[in-house]
């Protein structure tokens, strides 16, 4: 079977053209094949394949081989893959998730895709569709006791769930420790990814990103979407921010006139294999 394996700023999968192959078990050889000692090595698992209702679908899933219904850095290579080896020859195209369908613009150089910006569509923020329990409507700087110290988080759905905080330092933060016991309290019906995030001003955050079915990752696309949303809910930053991450930047514009997000950023190519 040939595979691609591609990243958005580290936030790297293995990318199958289903148009030719079939992987009748997605989710176990998501597993298998994201394992960095006995797999591949990866953050989880993309299928490009047909659509009937736009140009392309994409199917994603996490290392611990659970399906999410949106990935941010994974439909931007998805965007570089059907252009770069010629799938299409449009710089606009439309992508099926599980989440709706995302027009993505492609920036090109060289006959090669370089830059995608894609239409992330509305972020919800209603507790009932993230989900998280909670008696109230909206999750806006709610206290959440995790490993004895108390957070305020406020949660965004971006197509899948996300729980943002602020914290002193980034960079410093445990993450790897406070991140799992997060994902798995029992607020989060069905976990959630972890945005940990500092704001240097009111159009720059930096954010490190503990993702559900994953653990810590170099950057997370819809995450950065969730902090966008929430800083502005907060109102501690512009509708336009540069989010850095841990593998680089990205640019989040959320357009409240119509409510939508834009998120701009790399996509990028490492290896062709064939399995
Ligand atoms: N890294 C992704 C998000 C992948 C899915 C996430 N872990 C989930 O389970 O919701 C991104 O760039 O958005």
């Amino acid at each position: 079977m040939e595979f691609t394996k591609m990243h958005g700023l580290g936030n790297d999968y293995v990318y199958v053209n289903c148009f030719r192959e079939t992987i009748d078990f997605p989710s176990e050889f998501a597993k298998r094949i994201s394992d960095r000692h006995f797999g591949i090595g990866s953050d989880g698992l993309v299928l490009i394949g047909p659509s009937s209702a736009a140009d392309f679908k994409m199917e994603m899933y996490n290392a611990d081989g659970s399906a999410a219904k949106m990935c941010g850095n994974g439909i931007r290579c998805v965007g570089k893959y059907v252009y770069d080896y010629g799938l299409t020859d449009k710089t606009e195209i439309t992508v099926e998730t599980e989440s709706g369908i995302k027009p993505l613009c492609l920036y090109v150089r060289n006959q090669k895709v370089e830059a995608v910006c894609v239409d992330m569509g509305a972020p919800r923020y209603n507790a009932h569709s993230i989900p998280i329990l909670s008696e109230k409507d909206m999750i806006i700087q709610e206290p959440i006791e995790i490993s004895g110290k108390v957070y305020r988080m406020t949660g965004i759905s971006m197509g899948n769930p996300h729980a943002v905080v602020y914290v002193e330092d980034v960079w410093d933060y445990p993450v790897k420790a406070i991140g799992p016991v997060f994902e798995m309290h029992p607020r989060f019906p069905e976990r959630i990814n972890v945005e940990f995030c500092k704001v240097i001003d009111r159009s720059h955050i930096e954010m490190r990103v503990w993702e559900r079915g994953t653990g810590e990752t170099c950057a997370c696309g819809t995450g950065a979407c969730a902090a966008a949303v929430s800083s502005v809910l907060n109102d501690l930053t512009d509708e336009e921010v540069t989010v850095t991450l841990l593998g680089g930047e990205l640019n989040v514009r959320w357009d409240r006139a119509v409510n939508r997000v834009y998120m701009t950023g790399p996509a990028a190519r490492v290896f062709d294999g064939v399995l």
